[in-house]
């Protein structure tokens, strides 16, 4: 039997260089910055840069952000190493093409799913991605588009064959990682609230927890 990979896991929301060396030292793959100025993970350039250049080697820095214009991501860009973007607002597929076009960057698209109607959207968006974040939909009257802790009904991408690498998102725990894993066959999953100790700030053993979760069961072989 060909052994399966461990599950990658993307630690978002870091905004101190501790939360940085926790993600790597946990094993997470991905370390992901909020440049989304309502969020309490939020970070400016400055700070930015300075996080990223701490990172340790092996671990991806992943930029958050919620419909940029290109002053926002040629500032960013110019200032902060990152390795990819990650688009959590309303792009559209032209706008997905652009960015990518425009930074040269591979762009993760975020979909946010609440019913089977928001499924086909994360077909669409594979063709134009690199890689696809299947996250909760955000209520119509949340502060944030991501980031609140929803998890949304698995079920609804169980086993799904998706045409380029995805992340599942929304709501995951230390607690409810490995079922999630589990029942989508994600192969990889992404964590902001759910590894924190308060707002913006990540816990170092919820983010190990996490990991150990995250890895402790195999995605099925689909
Ligand atoms: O984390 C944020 O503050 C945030 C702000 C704006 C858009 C997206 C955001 N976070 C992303 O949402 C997923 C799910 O978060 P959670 O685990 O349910 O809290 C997170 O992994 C981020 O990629």
């Amino acid at each position: 039997m060909t052994p399966t990979a461990p599950v990658r896991v993307k630690i978002c929301g870091l905004t101190r260089e501790a939360d940085m060396e926790a993600a790597s030292a946990a094993g997470a793959a991905y370390g992901g910055l909020v440049f989304f100025p309502r969020s309490p993970r939020h970070v400016e350039v400055p700070r930015a840069r300075d996080l990223a250049l701490a990172a340790p080697v092996g671990l991806a820095k992943v930029g958050l952000m919620v419909d940029p214009e290109d002053t926002l991501l040629d500032d960013i860009l110019a200032q902060v190493p990152l390795d990819m973007i990650q688009l959590h607002g309303r792009e559209t597929l032209e706008r997905v093409a652009e960015v990518r076009a425009r930074t040269g960057l591979p762009v993760m698209k975020a979909v946010g799913v609440a019913g089977p109607e928001d499924v086909a959207r994360i077909g669409s968006y594979a063709r134009v991605a690199d890689q696809v974040l299947v996250d909760a939909k955000a209520p119509k009257d949340a502060a944030l588009p991501g980031g609140n802790g929803l998890a949304f009904d698995w079920r609804l991408v169980a086993g799904a064959r998706i045409a380029v690498p995805w992340m599942l998102a929304g709501g995951l725990t230390p607690d409810n990682v490995a079922e999630a894993v589990a029942m989508t066959g994600a192969a990889q999953v992404d964590v902001s609230s759910g590894v924190e100790s308060a707002p913006g700030l990540k816990d170092p053993d919820r983010i190990r927890a996490f990991v150990t979760a995250a890895q402790t069961t195999s995605p099925p072989r689909l």
